[in-house]
């Protein structure tokens, strides 16, 4: 069976930041993930796996300026140079945290930006960005975020473009980072896509749809998902990032269907 991660951006957030490393482990959890690392010191990060015996799974390269509504730069040509220092920083906080994973998140493309020159610029980005990744050990997941209800305009929305950017950069350590809901949105078809790109994919992530909630409030069966991922042989992480229908701990009985 996977290994089950918490995204700490979503669940436990009834209690402060630092406070849900300990509730993960609490609730079962083995290793956690949040969206974006560089607000805290790395040192607490580091004491707060420590503490609680927990893997840092995968955390986001810096994504430009969030609150303001930007979701990645890695398209954008005139963000290179900030791109390139943002790499630089997710490799001191990855060694920090004994990181293995990061996510590059690929941006909106504006538009009025010739989707060509977008798209060699992801291209050019990633490929950079994996060869400093690569000395370290790390490998870079580019996930396909749905452009229908979450993000409108996000540049690699489904996972037929993600591979064809993996075409293009053609490396070892760059792979896809498949969310089951943002999929099941834009393509259906779950377990025959997961199958099909097994061998690429970096990276699980989860929620049920509509409504990103956890297992079993929506459309998706997540007793197969789980089953079949097993019976695939996948023995990457799964990790739960779905926002709770009500409270966290009465968002966790789909932890039965794992067993
Ligand atoms: O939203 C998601 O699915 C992501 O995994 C993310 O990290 C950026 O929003
Ligand atoms: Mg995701």
């Amino acid at each position: 069976m996977p290994q089950f991660a918490a995204n700490l951006s979503m669940l436990f957030t009834e209690v402060p930041f630092m406070e849900r490393f300990e509730q993960a482990r609490l609730a079962g959890f083995t290793g956690v993930e949040y969206l974006f690392p560089y607000e805290w010191p790395a040192a607490e990060l580091q004491q707060a796996l420590r503490t609680n015996s927990l893997t840092q799974v995968l955390f986001n390269l810096p994504p430009g300026d969030w609150g303001g509504g930007e979701r990645g730069i890695a398209c954008l040509p005139d963000r290179v140079e900030e791109f390139r220092e943002g790499v630089l920083q997710a490799i001191e906080y990855a060694r920090a945290l004994e990181c293995t994973r990061v996510n590059c998140l690929a941006g909106l493309k504006p538009a009025d930006l010739d989707e060509d020159l977008a798209w060699q610029t992801l291209v050019e980005n990633v490929r950079w960005a994996a060869k400093q990744l690569e000395a370290e050990g790390i490998t870079l997941c580019l996930e396909a975020i749905n452009s229908r209800v979450d993000m409108p305009g996000f540049f690699l929305d489904t996972s037929a473009r993600v591979m064809r950017l993996l075409e293009e950069v053609d490396m070892d350590n760059v792979r896809l980072q498949y969310d089951l809901y943002h999929m099941q949105i834009m393509e259906g078809d779950l377990l025959r896509t997961v199958e099909c790109l097994l061998p690429w994919i970096g990276h699980i992530q989860f929620a049920d749809n509509p409504g990103r909630h956890e297992p079993g409030t929506g459309e998706i069966n997540f007793s197969n998902v789980f089953r079949e991922l097993d019976n695939l042989g996948y023995n990457g992480w799964l990790s739960a990032e779905y926002r709770p229908a009500t409270t966290t701990a009465e968002s966790l009985g789909w932890f039965q269907l794992t067993s």
